[in-house]
């Protein structure tokens, strides 16, 4: 079967209604998916030069190094404005912004799985100034760097809350907590601050909410209940697909444990992240978003793979697939 994301995407998408491209024709249910097409999508890998993965995969390894741009071309042969081709084809972004990714996701892994000192981190990672670190760190992860894991359930390094204060008139878009049940704070129910009313661009929001009983349009209703349709496919599909790859990933801590291999592998990780970013890009998703979501869904493997090596450890026995 030769299948390209793009069509497999294409292909998934009308499957579960035609809302999503503007079409009219009946939504269907989660049912008539095609699960061969979804597993399909979760198998197929897109295109990636081998040796723009190579590059990115050596700037990973090197990135908490003191190097600049041109000492890490140079490193490969490359000149800079070469590897800043390279890295935009591959990660969508150019090195510095790359190399300051890598940093600040081992440094957000550090702070999570240690109890070090935020100091001790920013120098792991290539930073003599703590503050210069922090400030970077605040800017990109939107919080500021706390040291030891925080909450108890879920991976650690998406999930301390970052409380920003929101002046009233503030509405640059907030970092989006992943705290399972955590979502950013509704607008419509901002409540007045000591500044003043809450912001009347948020306000506004609360005629398009179905769910405080006020009368809406019957013709906006039905559009709303057609895209929710759709949303409500986009989202069982989302679970299939989640569901798929942790089915994957089980495998391969019971693989990895049996080999005694360690649960993470941060060159493996640096390349799923490039090629996430290449493909967010490419798809008009904010790959910054992407990065985080694919970051999130890594904790939680590397969670799973440690429980599974420890179990191993204790004698429990693997379950026969
Ligand atoms: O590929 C692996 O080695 C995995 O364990 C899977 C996976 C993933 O979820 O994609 C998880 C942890 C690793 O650090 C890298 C990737």
């Amino acid at each position: 079967m030769s299948l390209t994301v793009n069509s497999l995407r294409w292909r998934t998408l009308t499957s579960g209604g035609g809302a999503v491209h503007g079409q009219r024709s009946a939504p269907v249910g989660p049912g008539d998916r095609d699960p061969q097409l979804l597993v399909a999508l979760c198998r197929t890998r897109a295109d990636l030069a081998p040796d723009g993965d190579q590059v990115l995969a050596a700037l990973a390894r090197d990135a908490c190094r003191p190097l600049s741009v041109a000492e890490h071309a140079a490193r490969h042969g490359m000149t800079p404005a070469g590897l800043r081709t390279a890295v935009r084809r591959g990660a969508g972004c150019g090195p510095k912004d790359y190399l300051l990714g890598i940093r600040l996701g081992r440094a957000q892994r550090t702070l999570a799985a240690t109890e070090l000192p935020v100091a001790a981190v920013a120098r792991r990672v290539g930073y003599d100034d703590p503050a210069y670190f922090s400030r970077l760190f605040t800017r990109r992860v939107g919080m500021a760097p706390l040291p030891g894991p925080t909450g108890t359930h879920g991976p650690g390094r998406l999930e301390r809350p970052r409380p920003r204060p929101r002046r009233p008139t503030d509405d640059r878009t907030p970092a989006h907590d992943m705290t399972p049940g955590s979502r950013p704070p509704h607008p419509a129910r901002a409540t007045p601050t000591p500044h003043g009313p809450p912001d009347p661009r948020h306000v506004m929001w609360t005629p398009m909410t179905t769910s405080n009983n006020r009368e809406v349009d019957p013709a906006i209703r039905a559009e709303l209940g057609r895209l929710r349709e759709s949303i409500d496919n986009i989202d069982a599909a989302v679970v299939h697909m989640l569901a798929e790859r942790f089915k994957c990933t089980q495998q391969v801590g019971h693989l990895k444990a049996a080999h005694h291999l360690p649960p993470a592998d941060p060159n493996r990780e640096a390349q799923q992240i490039a090629r996430l970013r290449r493909l967010a890009e490419s798809a008009n998703l904010d790959p910054a978003f992407a990065e985080k979501l694919l970051n999130f869904i890594i904790a939680e493997v590397i969670r799973h793979h440690e429980r599974i090596a420890e179990d191993a450890l204790n004698g429990v026995k693997p379950p026969v697939n």
